[in-house]
């Protein structure tokens, strides 16, 4: 079951555990959408990525996750999954006392690692955004588990709706499947856009014209199915004329297997986000 909303950012403080790309978009989203920037935290061990945060944005900046996170409602995970249990384990003694609502961003730790590592009984929710969020044009799937009220999911929501979309999952098995869609899925389109531009290359366009025709058509056509309410199937045929350019291109990625091979993938990263769930527990 899926919903989707959008909110304005909490006005509660929020403290940010980890400070780098992905943690700079949501923060980045924040500032943009109004929210007060004293009220944002941020703990990272990187002195140059602080420096950065503190620069572009004037939220406050911690070399550790212990000083940034005392006081804060809402404590967003944004650390690699290899070092989550090390740092929610460092936390569990503030987290007891101070019952905070727990965000991760992380591929793979699920619900249910994130609450026993900071001691047990917490709201958790469970949120997987994309690089896009920088522009505002992420989306972010979410799960909440059972100890997670209406205002704690509003609060959630909010906090990602300034990155973009939101889309919530009432499966948590199925947050791997999100994760293997929009969250690598960017990078999906990027190397779309590369083969593109080497392929126009090969055909003898010089590489900045291929570069902005590669671009461009993307761009256009991302438009074109947000916004056309069109399914992708009938853009697609509206382009394809019987015996044309187009028919020529998309027969060769069909006899290439071209649908199978994006179903291996998406199944091979749905697969790596439960690995890498049992490989840091
Ligand atoms: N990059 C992406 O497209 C997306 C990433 N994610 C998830 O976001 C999380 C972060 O990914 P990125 O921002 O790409 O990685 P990143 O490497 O840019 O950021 C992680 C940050 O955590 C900091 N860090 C390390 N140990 C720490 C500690 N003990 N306390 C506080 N901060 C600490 C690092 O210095 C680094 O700045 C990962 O779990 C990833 O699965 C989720 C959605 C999309
Ligand atoms: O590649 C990764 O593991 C992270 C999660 C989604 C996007 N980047």
């Amino acid at each position: 079951m899926t919903e989707s909303a959008t909110a304005a950012p909490s006005l509660a403080p929020i403290a940010f555990i980890g400070g780098g790309n992905m943690a700079r978009s949501l923060i980045g989203g924040l500032v943009a959408a109004g929210a007060d920037r004293n009220r944002i935290r941020v703990a990272e061990p990187d002195a140059r990525t602080r420096a950065g945060l503190a620069e572009d944005f004037g939220v406050a900046c911690f070399a550790s996750a212990a000083e940034a996170v005392p006081g804060a409602a809402t404590w967003v995970f944004a650390v690699k999954p290899q070092v989550m249990r090390e740092v929610c384990e460092s936390l569990t003694p503030i987290a007891r006392a101070e019952r905070p609502l727990v965000v991760s961003i992380a591929a793979g730790i699920t619900a249910a690692q994130l609450d026993r590592w900071l001691g047990g009984g917490l709201a958790v929710v469970r949120a997987m955004p994309n690089t896009p969020a920088l522009l505002g044009a992420g989306v972010t799937g979410l799960f909440a588990n059972a100890r997670v009220d209406g205002g704690e999911r509003e609060r959630a929501n909010g906090l990602l709706a300034s990155a973009g979309q939101t889309v919530w999952i009432a499966d948590e098995a199925q947050m791997d499947a999100v994760t293997a869609t929009s969250g690598s899925g960017p990078a999906y389109v990027f190397l779309l856009a590369e083969a593109m531009e080497d392929a126009a290359i090969a055909q003898g366009l010089p590489a900045d014209a291929a570069r902005i025709l590669a671009q461009q058509t993307i761009l256009g056509a991302a438009r074109m199915l947000t916004g056309s309410g069109e399914p992708p199937a009938e853009l697609r045929r509206r382009v394809t004329s019987p015996n044309g350019t187009t028919q020529a291109a998309i027969e060769t990625f069909e006899a290439g297997g071209f649908r199978a091979l994006v179903g291996r993938a998406i199944e091979a990263a749905t697969r790596r986000g439960a690995e890498l769930s049992a490989a840091n527990d």
